[in-house]
């Protein structure tokens, strides 16, 4: 069996696949660290895992010691997703190209391989990234910018009279109409954010790739920009369907 990891600023996505090469994972869950990940794994599959392949966002040092806790732990390979200037068709548009953050890449590598052609795809995480590709597979840039997680905590943080516990928040997200009281008036104002944004990069991905581009959703909060793009596809997966081509295991 195979785990996949997809290592966020937040959290850790993981999932165990049966082998190289496909099927559908016979486990999976979002974790916030290795500790956490290690006890998730050890009750069920202590011995069953023969390699692992991980994508990170996060420091270099942390995700070395990640991936040797694992190896060690579950005596397994495991392999480290890098940046790459070209990679299944698809050609890297920052100038350097290692800088690029290697979940929008492979994000952007699996939503390519999936179409053949131009798409846009919008990862809603921690942070709100966007990436643009055409029909070619040449990337044509992005943008980042704050996710919902980090606009309610910068507000929360800098203000000394916003605070709402999580149910007034949960509540206040059921319309988007002007909010009366402070979880609805923040919650919504995000929400509005997020919404605006969305829409800019579906009219930008219209005129940088033309009115067939495909639009792709993923990340924590997908399902919320989801409501606004009906057309969108939500494939909360992107970012391992890049791995497994990143890191190719034998047998595939
Ligand atoms: N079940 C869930 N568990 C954790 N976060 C969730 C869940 N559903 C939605 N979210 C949202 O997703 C965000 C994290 O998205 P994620 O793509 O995992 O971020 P990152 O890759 O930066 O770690 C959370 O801050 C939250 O807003
Ligand atoms: C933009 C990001 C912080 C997004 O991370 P995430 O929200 O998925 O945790 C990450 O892709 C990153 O660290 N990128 C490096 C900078 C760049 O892509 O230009
Ligand atoms: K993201």
């Amino acid at each position: 069996m195979i785990l996949e990891l997809d290592c966020g600023n937040s959290f850790i996505k993981w999932r165990v696949m049966p082998r190289a090469g496909g099927g559908s994972a016979i486990a999976g869950g979002v974790v916030d660290n290795s500790e956490e990940l290690i006890a998730a794994l050890a009750d069920r599959f202590s011995e069953q895992l023969s390699d692992c392949r991980l994508v990170s966002v996060r420091a270099d040092e942390e995700t070395r010691l990640l991936s040797g806790a694992l190896s060690a732990r579950f005596s397994m390979r495991c392999r480290v997703a890098e940046s790459a200037p070209m990679l299944a068709g698809v050609r890297n548009g920052y100038e350097d190209y290692k800088r690029l953050g290697l979940d929008r890449w492979l994000a952007l590598v699996g939503a390519y391989s999936l179409t053949h052609g131009a798409c846009l795809v919008v990862d809603l995480g921690t942070a709100i990234t966007s990436d643009f590709v055409d029909a070619n597979g040449q990337h044509l840039g992005g943008f980042i910018c704050p996710g919902m997680p980090l606009m309610r905590s910068q507000l929360l943080t800098h203000t000394r009279r916003i605070r709402y516990d999580s149910v007034a928040a949960e509540h206040a997200r059921d319309s988007l109409v002007p909010g009366h009281s402070t979880a609805e008036a923040v919650e919504r104002g995000c929400s509005l954010m997020l919404r605006g944004f969305v829409n800019t990069q579906l009219e930008l991905a219209r005129q940088q790739c033309g009115a067939d581009v495909v639009v792709f959703l993923t990340g924590g909060d997908a399902a919320m920009a989801a409501e606004w793009v009906p057309a969108a596809r939500v494939v909360p997966d992107l970012v391992f369907i890049g791995l497994a081509i990143a890191c190719p295991l034998t047998g595939e």
